[in-house]
């Protein structure tokens, strides 16, 4: 079952412990810079393992150096637990 839609109190407090993401409407985003074109591809396929280990899959944009991440439930219709579990594990891998 889709976890549920957290509140904006809870997305705030869940936000404080993430510096580098951004609320974006019903989604949270991180932009990140990598040395060339390589380094970022390695980082996306390290995500994917995590991604799909968690059944929570990002929007994944990328531009040579540069890759973008959006994480947002949409089962649930917003951002849920799963989404800042995510955001969290990514901080970690990076
Ligand atoms: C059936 C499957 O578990 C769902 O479709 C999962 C897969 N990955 C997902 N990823 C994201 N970001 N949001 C979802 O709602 C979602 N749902």
């Amino acid at each position: 079952m889709a976890p549920p839609k957290l509140s904006s109190s809870e997305i705030e407090t869940r936000l404080q412990d993430l510096e580098d993401w951004r609320l974006e409407g019903d989604a949270i985003k991180r932009k990140l810079e990598f040395d060339d074109f390589l380094e970022a591809i390695e980082f996306i396929n390290r995500i994917a393992t995590l991604a799909d280990s968690a059944d929570h899959h990002p929007e994944i944009f990328n531009v040579y150096n540069r890759v973008e991440l959006l994480l947002t439930t949409h089962d649930s219709g917003g951002l849920t637990h799963k989404d800042f579990d995510l955001a969290q594990e990514i901080d970690r891998v990076i």
